[in-house]
């Protein structure tokens, strides 16, 4: 679904991105953790079309989408959430899923569909900004999920969510899974992340460091000595 081959972005002279490869098959789940600054959100970026890579490429559903601008990618399935959520504030929740895309027509049965799978029906005419945290991020979802992308970039979906409402977004999270969409999660929270992934991919400064399962993940040294943390050295000190 998603080949990400040798992708190298700088600012400035900031290495944001360096060499960076990944590949993510249909009804995968990959969560990418880091440290901040790891470059998790360019990479996020650069497979959307939000910005220009300077070296490597990007194939997304057997076509190289390099150079193919975001709203073409959109258009071709690639759906995203953003790091803060860009709602239309003075707008309901049924007009924010209901906007309308580039090259879709507007379909409000789906609209209405998808707000009643991700339990959103009793808020859907109350306004964008009236609503608790954790539901405008479920209305993120429900915005990018009605036109049934192939490919979900969340981009840290659960930032400023409280227990209860990162338990509405893991059933969320359960209900976009199909065996033919692949999805990237991108989560401070590595114990959620490492509870919901199929695979895990840790970045440290530009570079991806591990791909793994989420055993590898949690039980590497470097995971645990650059990122994770050791839980051991934690509970004796
Ligand atoms: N538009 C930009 N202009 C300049 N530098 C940028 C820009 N976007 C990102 N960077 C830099 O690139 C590096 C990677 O940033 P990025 O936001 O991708 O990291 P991240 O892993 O998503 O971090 P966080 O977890 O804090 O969101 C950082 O050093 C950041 O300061």
């Amino acid at each position: 679904m998603l080949r990400i081959h040798e992708v190298s972005k700088s600012y400035g002279g900031v290495r944001a991105l360096s060499g960076v490869s990944l590949a993510v098959d249909p009804g995968e789940v990959v969560g990418l953790l880091g440290p901040n600054g790891a470059g998790k959100s360019t990479l996020i970026d650069a497979v959307a079309g939000a910005i220009d890579i300077d070296h490597g490429s990007v194939t997304f559903d057997g076509g190289d989408v390099t150079g193919v601008p975001a709203w073409e990618r959109a258009r071709r399935g690639v759906g995203r959430t953003f790091q803060r959520i860009r709602l239309v504030p003075t707008l309901s929740v049924f007009d924010n899923v209901a906007m309308p895309r580039p090259g879709r027509a507007r379909d409000l049965g789906r609209v209405r569909a998808v707000l009643d799978e991700y339990g959103l029906t009793r808020w859907a005419q109350v306004m964008a900004r009236d609503l608790p945290a954790g539901v405008q991020r479920l209305v993120e979802v429900a915005r990018v999920l009605v036109s049934d992308p192939k490919l979900v970039l969340l981009d840290e979906p659960l930032a400023g969510l409280g227990e209860h409402e990162i338990e509405l977004f893991e059933t969320a999270l359960h209900r976009m899974r199909s065996p033919l969409r692949s999805i990237v999660l991108v989560d401070h929270n590595a114990p959620f992340v490492l509870s919901v992934v199929t695979r895990a991919c840790l970045m440290v400064q530009g570079e991806l460091l591990l791909d793994g399962t989420r055993d590898e993940v949690r039980n590497s040294e470097v995971a645990r000595r650059s990122y994770l943390g050791n839980p051991a050295e934690e509970t004796a000190s």
